[in-house]
């Protein structure tokens, strides 16, 4: 599933007028993504891609494009929203609110390499120092206080193995809750999947997909993006990727001790996160032709990462 809200030229032509980009050569509704309507948009003036924000946190629009803007400014690879002639930038079209970005270079990489994950964990840090002495404040919508709300609703549903898992997850989240409240904070993007990041070659050419970022430790966004990025096929972390991931991140932001010791249980809290939310979106969508992503990946992450062997990195 891709575009919700489908779009006659006339209207596009018309939305796309005050940003004085030339005229409309082509579009077309992209097939990729799950949250929103976009639109790869080709004009005189270059190439754009157009979003129809269909659902999620409406209200924290100016959050992302102002998060967007700092980042941009930083020289990060990120689209920001344009501004049309009279300096808007959110519009509404179709009744949605509306975006144009420059359209990024590059296409995701499904089966990452070391040097993709060394990318990878290079463009975090420099995301969170950006941020980190001026922070966006934006609570998660996803974070602790809502996996402790979430889990036990969702634990009804499980079986007696995934439950005890869950359930000792969801302490382990609560016993660590004031340590994790102490660790150095930044805005996160808080979903660098795999799927929202762009490679030309071998160069990390763009970061999408912002909708989830917020403000909180910069530790967790690191666990998140270890979890989708370095792992093997049981969902292990691959060893050469961790590493490489972890010393790409660790070349411009040192480690605290605190969050070296945290790390094993924040790698679980990021798996329980997105556990969560694919139990959430599976009963919410089922039977629907919206992609639905396999929690269970996630439950089997968990597992797995009741041992961590592989420490931060901390400098000497
Ligand atoms: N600025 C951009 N530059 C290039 N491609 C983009 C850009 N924004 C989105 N895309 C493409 O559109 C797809 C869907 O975008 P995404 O933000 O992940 O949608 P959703 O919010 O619906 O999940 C991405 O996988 C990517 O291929
Ligand atoms: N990358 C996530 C999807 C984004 O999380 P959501 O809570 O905004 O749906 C995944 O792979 O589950």
């Amino acid at each position: 599933m891709s575009v919700f809200t489908p779009l006659e030229r006339s209207e596009l032509e018309d939305f796309l007028a005050p940003y004085r980009l030339g005229r409309l050569r082509d579009f077309q509704g992209i097939a990729g993504g799950s949250e929103n309507s976009n639109f790869f948009v080709s004009l005189e003036g270059g190439e754009f891609v157009l979003t129809l924000v269909e659902r999620g946190p409406i209200a924290d629009l100016p959050f992302f494009v102002e998060l967007l803007d700092v980042l941009h400014q930083a020289g990060l690879p990120v689209p920001y929203a344009l501004r049309s002639e009279d300096g808007a930038a959110l519009r509404a079209l179709a009744e949605k609110p509306a975006l144009l970005q420059p359209r990024l270079p590059g296409a995701h990489v499904s089966q990452p390499n070391a040097h993709h994950c060394s990318e990878v964990g290079g463009l975090l840090a420099r995301l969170h120092q950006a941020t980190r002495t001026h922070i966006l404040e934006r609570p998660s919508d996803r974070g602790l206080d809502w996996m402790l709300r979430e889990g036990p609703l969702q634990a009804v549903s499980l079986a007696d193995e995934p439950l005890a898992l869950l359930r000792s997850a969801l302490e382990e989240a609560v016993r660590v809750r004031p340590r994790v409240a102490e660790l150095p904070r930044a805005n996160l993007h808080a979903d660098l999947f795999r799927d929202n990041v762009l490679f030309d070659g071998p160069h990390l050419s763009g970061v999408i997909d912002f909708y989830n970022a917020c403000s909180g430790p910069m530790l967790y966004d690191l666990a998140i993006a270890v979890n989708d990025w370095c792992c093997a096929a049981d969902g292990s972390l691959d060893l050469p990727r961790t590493q490489a991931l972890l010393a790409g991140y660790s070349a411009q932001r040192r480690f605290t001790t605190q969050e070296s010791e945290l790390w094993p249980a924040m790698l679980r809290i990021a798996c329980l996160r997105f556990w969560l939310s694919r139990l959430i979106a599976r009963a919410e969508h089922a039977g629907r032709e919206v992609l639905i992503k396999d929690p269970d990946e996630f439950r089997r992450k968990l597992e797995v990462r009741q041992q961590i062997s592989i420490a931060l990195p901390l400098a000497l």
